[in-house]
């Protein structure tokens, strides 16, 4: 059963038809690409997926149930998991104290019962820092825990968000265009951790400018423009067609 199935999806916006009926399916395990020039409905889509929007149209099935009338927090429960195209991370806080509000987004208590201060918070405290800190590590930035998060350039920035969103124990996690502001180096370093956090069984679907980093990650790519998808893939398949080419690939995306 796919994890996600999306059938007629339609999102209107006035007289703009951000999404016309579109139907995408992913599979458990995958890593979907979703790409397309702007304005093609890229972030529309994530945020029907994240409950952001409600469609106009359309059903969503969440491994087998319908999610269309739950709430953003509701999906987060389930384990529908974000990060944002602009980074939203506490820029006056550290590393580790965003990651660890991560932890926090599965349940509605958390960090105001942190605040509070009760006995076993000071328990339950230091074992979110520990699980806070192994998430560093495994993305390669534990060095950076202490820092405030305004000080980072955008691909530690971009890092820690993606340790805050696995924090939630994400089943799906939508990256909306992870590689922005990374140079080639940690746009493949990104490469691995994405391959990584699928390893451990999260379906992931990647919004991605960055050709050489959507190409090399994805199993399949969906293609989206003005509003529909356009071709439907692997990577390669996706390179060599020709609607594909001259719709986007063939108009100035970064190189392959
Ligand atoms: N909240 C909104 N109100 C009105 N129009 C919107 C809204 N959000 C998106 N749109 C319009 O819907 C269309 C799709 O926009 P969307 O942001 O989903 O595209 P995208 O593929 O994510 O683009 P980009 O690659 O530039 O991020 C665009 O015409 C956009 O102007």
């Amino acid at each position: 059963m796919a994890l996600i199935q999306a059938n007629n999806i339609s999102k209107q916006f006035g007289g703009i038809a951000a999404l016309k009926s579109i139907n995408i399916e992913v599979e458990q395990g995958e890593i979907r690409g979703l790409i397309g020039p702007n304005g093609a409905g890229k972030t529309t889509f994530f945020n029907v997926l994240a409950g952001n929007y409600t469609p106009t149209a359309g059903t969503l099935l969440f491994a087998g149930s319908d999610i269309g009338k739950l709430s953003i927090h509701e999906r987060v429960s389930l384990g529908i998991v974000r990060t944002f195209q602009n980074i939203r991370l506490f820029s006056s806080m550290t590393v580790l104290d965003n990651v660890k509000m991560g932890y926090h987004a599965r349940t509605s208590s958390g960090w105001l019962a942190t605040a509070i201060g009760r006995r076993w918070v000071f328990d339950e405290e230091k074992r979110l820092k520990e699980n806070a800190i192994s998430l560093l590590e495994r993305f390669g930035i534990e060095r950076i825990a202490d820092e405030q998060v305004g000080n980072l350039s955008y691909g530690h920035q971009r890092r820690v968000e993606i340790a805050r969103a696995m924090a939630a124990k994400p089943k799906l996690l939508l990256l909306d265009e992870p590689a922005a502001g990374m140079n080639d180096t940690e746009g493949q370093e990104l490469v691995r951790h994405i391959r990584d956090i699928r390893d451990q069984g999260v379906t992931i679907i990647i919004v991605e400018h960055d050709m050489r980093v959507v190409m090399s990650v994805s199993d399949h790519i969906s293609v989206l423009a003005h509003g529909e998808i356009i071709a439907e893939g692997e990577p390669e398949a996706i390179q060599g067609n020709q609607r594909v080419n001259e719709e986007y690939l063939g108009k100035g995306s970064a190189a392959c």
